[in-house]
This record gives C-alpha cells, structure tokens and sequence, in this order.
C-alpha cells in the first residue's frame, strides 16, 4: 500500500485531527514499522463510543500497516477509583471482559484481533527500573500549569483542593506514550491535552527516547470524534463542553453496550436526543455514521419510510443523508428507525458471542459496582 493510501486510512472518518499531518506522512514515508496505543480505564460495560469508534480507528491502523496497542490502564482506574477502587478487580475485569470484548469488536470490524497487542499497566510498570527513570524525568520536564492546563474542566475548578492523585495522572499517562514506544498515540478529542504534553517532553526526556533511523521524534498524535451521550438535552457550547457530554461507560444512561440486546437499542435509539434538522453534536447521526458509512459503500443504504411519508430513501454516503436530514427531508423518527436497525446488525456477532461463550464475562461484570 502506498504512502497516500495509508494517510488516507489512518485520516478517515472518524479521525478528527492529527498533530501533525506532515509528521505523519514523513513517518510513513521512512517506510519505519510503527507503534500506535490507545488506553481505557477500566471502569464498566463497554459501549459503542470506545468499543466501535476507537476500534474503527483500530483497525484502519492495522490495515495501514501500524502495529496497534491497547493499554488497560489499571493504575489510572484506580487512580481514578473506578469499580470502587478496588485494584484486584480492576485487574480482572481488564484482562477478561475488556480484552475479550475489544477482541471480539475488531472482529466484527473486519479487523485482526491478533493483531494487536493488550498490555495491563502494571504489567508494563513491573520490574521496570526504566520506566520510574522515565515517569520522574517526565515531572522533572513538566510545570504544575503545564499538568494543571490538562485536566479536565472539573480538575482545574478543584482549586488547591484537588486529589494528588488527579495531577499525577497526566505525567503516567505520558509516561505510556514513551514506555510503549508509541509513534501514534490515539485517544478521542478528549486526550488531546494529555498528547500536547508528550509532545512538549518528547525532545528533553532521557529514559525512552522516541527516536525513528537515530533521529528524535515527537509522538504524532490522533484524534476521533467523541460520540455524543445519548441523553444530551442541548447541543454543548464548545469541544472541551462536548467532552463533558460524552457518551460514557459510568453513566449507563447516556450509552448503548455493545452487548445490548435489540430490544434495548431500540428503545434507547427512540429516547436519544435528535432533534429536527439538526446535524451537529446529533448522536442519531453519529451512530448512523459509523454504523454503515465508515467503508465506502458497494450498494446504496437504504432507509425504511412507510409510504404515505414518501417511501424508501437510498443514499451512497453520510452527507447524503446528512444534507436530507438538515432540510427536514428525513423525519427524527424514520432515522431512528433506521439507526437502531443498523447497529443492531454491526452488533450481531459481538451480541453472538455475549449469548454463548462470553455470557459468564458479563454476569460477572453485572456484580461489580460501576463508580465514576
Ligand atoms: N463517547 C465516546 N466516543 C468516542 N470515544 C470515546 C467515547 N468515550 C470514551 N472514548 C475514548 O475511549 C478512550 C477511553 O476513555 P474512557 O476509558 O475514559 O471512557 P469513558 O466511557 O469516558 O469512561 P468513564 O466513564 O469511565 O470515564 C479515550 O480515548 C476516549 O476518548
Ligand atoms: N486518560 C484516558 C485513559 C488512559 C489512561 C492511560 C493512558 O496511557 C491512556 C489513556 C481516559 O480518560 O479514559
């Protein structure tokens, strides 16, 4: 595959910026095999925006040629006191659910889930006398302003009274970056503070120097939409606001699980914000998007519509419809339909395997206290 063929993969919806595109075409130029990585917390069920929108970015890596990793980040959880703070289950719940969940997404992705390599945290920390050179050499190159600037608007509004724990966050998880040797670290729009700041050390640290044919490089971040939370009720003021407002694994309400049964997306696909018209922050759309329009379509998308509203619609691509639904040509309620239709069928084989084989994993995560 050719250098331009690659970029526009690794480019496509739903990446939503690079730093830098230049950086990037340049690595890909030197024909050097790279790293990406992308961490979750390990905090409940998983849903479609880190299951299918980051795994999407996944898989167009793999095929791209980038060696992909997945880091279940089990300090930070815990850090972060998610599943109560309880460490051994954090430690459970990663290597079980989270692997064999994110497995089966790439899968159904048309991805290689071998492809990739999961690494637990701690595992990555165990015995590494590097690392801790590194984490402390990352604080020794980095402000209290620099790490405050990262965190999230709650983070900074905390004022003197902020846990410890919240700053020392951003210095670890640039720490991943460089200990995972990660030409491409990859997260949602959210992560791009944490990414600003690997690149701004990337050039001073001395413990796991990213460096492509002996020259020092700075990580070349990426970026993916954030999929909006379901229950939004007004469309956020600006992208730190959306960050807020992101469909997330600790607030049930505002998600669909991949293991979610028809019934179940249905019913929150019909509840979820969307109004007329509307095509920003519009989660329906969204949802619609990725659910059939990520690759290039053989055959016209066609959306259901009784008759008497005018009949079936057929559209090659998502600003089709996008274009239909900003002129009201698409009612809310057809496109509902036709969106929880449509993820049902991208959910079959990850639902499958929930039904059969997987079914313990989740009566057991069904047991454990989901804290945000
Ligand atoms: N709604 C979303 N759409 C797209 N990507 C998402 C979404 N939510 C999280 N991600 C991405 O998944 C990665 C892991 O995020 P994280 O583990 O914080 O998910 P979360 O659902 O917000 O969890 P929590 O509710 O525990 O904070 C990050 O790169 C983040 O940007
Ligand atoms: N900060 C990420 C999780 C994460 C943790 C460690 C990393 O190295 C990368 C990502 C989040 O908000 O969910």
């Amino acid at each position: 595959m050719d250098v331009e063929s690659k970029l526009a993969l690794i480019l496509r919806y739903p990446t939503e910026e690079i730093l830098t595109v230049e950086e990037l075409r340049e690595l890909l130029q030197v024909g050097y095999r790279l790293n990406h990585y992308i961490g979750f917390e390990i905090s409940g069920f998983i849903h479609i925006g880190t299951g299918i929108v980051s795994m999407s970015k996944v898989v167009d890596l793999q095929k791209a040629g980038v060696r992909t990793q997945v880091l279940l980040a089990d300090i930070h959880s815990w850090l972060n006191n998610k599943l109560g703070g309880d460490l051994e289950t954090i430690r459970r719940v990663a290597v079980t659910y989270y692997v064999e969940t994110f497995k089966k997404i790439i899968e159904a992705l048309g991805g290689d889930p071998d492809a990739t390599r999961f690494v637990l945290g701690s595992d990555l920390y165990h015995h590494n006398d590097e690392y801790w050179l590194l984490l402390m050499d990352i604080t020794r190159n980095l402000t209290l302003s620099q790490v405050r600037h990262s965190l999230t608007i709650l983070g900074r509004k905390m004022g003197e009274s902020i846990p410890l724990a919240y700053l020392v966050y951003p210095p670890l998880q640039v720490a991943d970056v460089f200990a995972l040797s990660a030409h491409i670290p990859h997260g949602g729009i959210d992560q791009r503070r944490a990414h600003i700041l690997a690149r701004q050390v990337a050039d001073k640290i001395r413990f796991y120097p990213m460096e492509v044919n002996g020259r020092r490089i700075k990580p070349v971040a990426l970026h993916h939409r954030l999929l909006p939370a379901l229950n939004i009720s007004t469309k956020p003021s600006s992208k730190e606001e959306l960050s807020e407002m992101k469909m997330s694994k600790s607030i049930p309400q505002s998600a669909i699980f991949v293991h979610d049964t028809p019934e179940d997306i249905r019913q929150k696909v019909a509840r979820a914000y969307c109004p007329p018209r509307e095509v920003e922050y519009n989660p329906v759309l969204e949802l619609l998007r990725i659910s059939v329009f990520r690759e290039e379509r053989k055959e016209p998308f066609v959306l259901r519509r009784p008759q008497q509203y005018g009949g079936d619609i057929e559209a090659w691509s998502y600003e089709e419809v996008e274009a239909m639904y900003r002129e009201g040509k698409i009612h809310p309620a057809d496109l509902k339909n036709a969106t929880a239709e449509a993820l049902i069928t991208l959910l079959e084989p990850v639902r499958r395997y929930f039904q059969g084989p997987g079914a313990k994993l989740l009566e057991e995560m069904k047991n454990i206290t989901i804290t945000r």
